[in-house]
């Protein structure tokens, strides 16, 4: 888990303003360290185009050996083999995923202590903690916690390895692996970018730094 969580990019095509094929090459060519596809929300695509572009944006990841992880359609990933699924609180129940789910890597989204309690009686691989800060790629983002919720969760004794998501920048990125975060993950610091590599880049060069 610590070698993948670093810098871990979410994406889908409507989060993406270059090419999403394109931009996921870049981002690898810059440092990520794993992937998720997270087609979802408005202006997603759906059905058929959906898994069409999962295979292609899978088939990226495999070249360079980056997990290539599934957000919340536990059919697509068990269709698409992927190397693990991200499920929700409000998605399927986590015993069902950890029944379910052929692949090896599961991760939950948490908000509170509690829930992140919760998530440590599973054997779960990562919590994604957030939102850290303000962000307007999910448009039902929670309230955002502050790096400091992730010192809360570990204070409580939750060991699980954690990423940091929500409006995470290579301005604010450090406080939250100053947190006691394995790593951080993120959507438009990257998918928004016209130099998705260089983006990359930058956000890596800061957490050897943290
Ligand atoms: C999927 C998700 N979960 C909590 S915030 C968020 C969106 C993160 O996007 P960005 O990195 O652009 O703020
Ligand atoms: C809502 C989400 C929260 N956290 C994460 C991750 F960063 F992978 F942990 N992914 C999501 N899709
Ligand atoms: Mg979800």
């Amino acid at each position: 888990m610590k070698q993948i969580l670093p810098l871990y990019f979410i994406m889908g095509s409507q989060d993406c303003k270059l090419d999403p094929a394109f931009t996921l090459t870049e981002a690898i060519k810059g440092g990520i360290t794993c992937f998720q596809f997270r087609e979802k929300g408005p202006g997603s695509l759906q059905g058929t185009e959906k898994v069409a572009l999962g295979r292609k944006l899978q088939r990226i990841c495999r070249e360079s050996n980056i997990p290539f992880i599934v957000n919340d359609d536990i059919e697509l990933a068990n269709t698409l083999q992927a190397d693990g699924i991200h499920v929700g609180q409000d998605d399927m129940p986590i015993e069902e995923v950890v029944h379910k789910f052929v692949g090896n890597i599961i991760g939950l989204s948490v908000h509170t202590v509690e829930e992140a309690k919760q998530a440590a009686t599973h054997n779960i691989d990562y919590i994604g903690v957030g939102p850290i800060f303000p962000t307007g790629t999910k448009k039902d983002a929670k309230k955002p916690v502050g790096a400091s919720h992730i010192h809360t969760i570990r204070d409580a004794g939750i060991s699980t390895p954690i990423v940091g998501i929500g409006g995470i920048t290579k301005q604010n990125a450090h406080h939250v692996i100053q947190a006691g975060a394995e790593g951080i993950s993120l959507i438009s610091a990257i998918s928004m970018s016209d130099y998705p590599q260089l983006a990359a880049k930058q956000l890596k060069a800061i957490l050897t730094l943290a």
